[in-house]
């Protein structure tokens, strides 16, 4: 009996591996990408890009980047992809609302399948989106201004309060409080006042980093997250406590949305104000039925909780590093803040904001160097072939840009590295818009990021307000504190940062 199992388990993993060979061989020579340039591992397994992103952490970005820099602007990067290094087919990949693009199936693991966000289908995203997009017009933002300048009266509350204490600030958590507030509010009447922690509840940031970071391992085992969600959870996390960030996520989306689709919730507390609440309104909305469930509607919850924060946050992060390590910027910026704003404390609006042309250079650098969203963005041309130079691309494949190789191309923006708000600057003063349209931080096409003009209204707003009104400076915090290290989808800096850390010495004079 013994002999026979032996036997029957030998000749298992003899059919295993001569069938697993047959793939090796097809990916390698049959495949409709085989004759596309790249390195072979990386053809012929996505263990290769397991291993850069999973063992070594969030690695592969530059994995690619040395694809490129061996095989040219188009490489096969796994044996269903391919990717392109260049910033004038951006457009063109990402599509309109003319040119259908599907996301890809097989990248969207975030477990959020029913968000605008993680929907595969251009058509099923348009009437996702088309939902949304009222709620983060110029108009709405407009709108919604009040609520952002309270926040951000919170923020300087913050800062004021630790001046003569010698207390440092953890600028970055503070940053995440600020958009986090800002989100939970607009999307759900309420906010947790993270503002008001006394670490700003910087939990939170490490549970988006978690939640970012296992991404790689679902994509690499897709059937992980239809498990997880057959078993109970308390037996999931025995197996993998990582997965208690997600979780801790969606738990915390979830219990919130629940009372507005019961209408449990006490009082609709935004109901008079200048705006409305994001899921209140999807909850009345003539979407179909089967678009507000609590678990559609939570997904989508989940998606603008972990995009409104990080994001936003890390671009703050970058401006007030860069701010307090060039005080010829600084001192520039000031001067052209104190015209809007003669004292300090002025009261200052968005679109006041929005015609300086330094402050909009010094976000639009800060954006740059921030590589927001550093991962890769696959799409696929669902109606049309794409063709890049001389390759026709099989129809069906997944093909990405990444922003990274964008951002920090030397020819359109030389020294890359470097922070310097002059390049968003003509030699007459007027503002470089030929370079916005290489500024892709927000994507492109109809996956753009609907939460744009939010995104800038916290930016113009919190630089204004912060640095108009207290002089800081760095604690112990480098370079390495804001430099991606690691693409967790958002970058990451080396992971045993502090964050950025600051020491408010004062309120700025005059
Ligand atoms: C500096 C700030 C931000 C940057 C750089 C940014 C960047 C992006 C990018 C690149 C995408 C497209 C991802 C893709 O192609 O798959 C995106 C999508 C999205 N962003 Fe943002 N984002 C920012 C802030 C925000 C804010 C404040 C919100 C809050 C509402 C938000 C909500 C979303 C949502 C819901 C999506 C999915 C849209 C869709 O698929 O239709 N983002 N964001």
């Amino acid at each position: 009996m013994a002999f026979s199992f032996v036997n029957a388990f030998l000749s298992i993993v003899k059919t295993f591996a001569a069938y697993y060979i047959l793939v090796l061989i097809y990916r390698l020579v049959f495949h409709p990408l085989a004759r596309f340039p790249g390195p072979t591992p990386a053809a012929l397994s996505s263990w290769y890009e397991f291993y850069f992103n999973v063992v070594k952490r969030g690695r592969f970005l530059w994995e690619i980047e040395k694809m490129h820099e061996e095989y040219g602007p188009i490489v096969r990067i796994n044996p269903n992809e391919l990717h392109i290094n260049d910033p004038e087919f951006y457009d063109e990949l990402y599509g309109s609302a003319t040119r259908k693009r599907d996301k890809y199936a097989g990248w969207m693991m975030s477990g959020t399948d029913g968000s605008s966000f993680s929907t595969v289908d251009h058509d099923h995203h348009r009437l996702r989106r088309s939902a949304l997009n009222p709620f983060f017009s110029k108009k709405a933002v407009v709108a919604l201004e009040p609520m952002i300048q309270e926040k951000v009266d919170k923020l300087c509350q913050r800062f004021s309060s630790v001046l003569n204490t010698g207390e440092i600030i953890r600028a970055d958590a503070a940053f995440v409080a600020l958009t986090m507030d800002v989100i939970s509010r607009y999307c759900f009447a309420s906010d947790d006042d993270n503002l008001s922690e006394p670490d700003f509840k910087v939990a939170w940031k490490e549970t988006l980093r978690g939640a970012f970071e296992s991404g790689a391992l679902r994509r690499q085992f897709p059937w992980m997250l239809s498990l997880m969600k057959m078993l109970p959870q308390a037996l999931v996390l025995k197996i993998n406590p990582s997965f208690k960030l997600m979780f801790d996520w969606k738990a915390s989306v979830e219990a919130r949305i629940k009372p507005i689709l019961d209408r449990t919730q006490p009082a609709r507390e935004s109901q008079d104000a200048s705006h409305r609440s994001i899921f209140y309104e999807l909850r009345d909305s003539s979407l179909p039925p089967q678009e507000k469930t609590l678990e559609r509607l939570s997904d989508e919850g989940q998606i603008f909780v972990g995009a409104g924060t990080e994001t936003t946050a890390t671009t703050l992060s970058k401006v007030t590093f860069y701010l307090l390590t060039n005080k010829q910027v600084l001192d520039t910026l000031r001067a052209e803040l104190r015209t809007v704003m003669p004292n300090p404390a002025s009261p200052i609006s968005v679109t006041q904001l929005e015609q300086l042309l330094y402050l909009s250079a010094v976000i639009a650098e800060a954006l740059r160097l921030s590589i927001s969203v550093s991962t890769r963005l696959p799409r696929i041309a669902t109606e049309e072939t794409l063709t890049y130079k001389e390759w026709t691309i099989p129809p069906g494949t997944p093909v990405s840009e990444s922003q990274y190789f964008v951002l920090m191309n030397k020819d359109i923006f030389p020294s890359p590295s470097t922070f310097n708000p002059g390049r968003w600057l003509n030699a007459d003063g007027t503002y470089n818009h030929e370079l916005e349209k290489y500024l892709v931080n927000f994507g492109r096409g109809t996956r753009q990021c609907v939460g744009m003009n939010l995104a800038n209204a916290e930016l113009f707003l919190t630089t204004a307000r912060l640095f108009r009104r207290f002089e800081m400076e760095l604690y112990e915090t480098t370079i390495s504190d804001i430099d991606m290290a690691h693409d967790f989808f958002s970058p990451v800096p080396r992971l045993d940062s502090k964050g950025v850390r600051v020491k408010v010495l004062g309120e700025v004079k005059e």
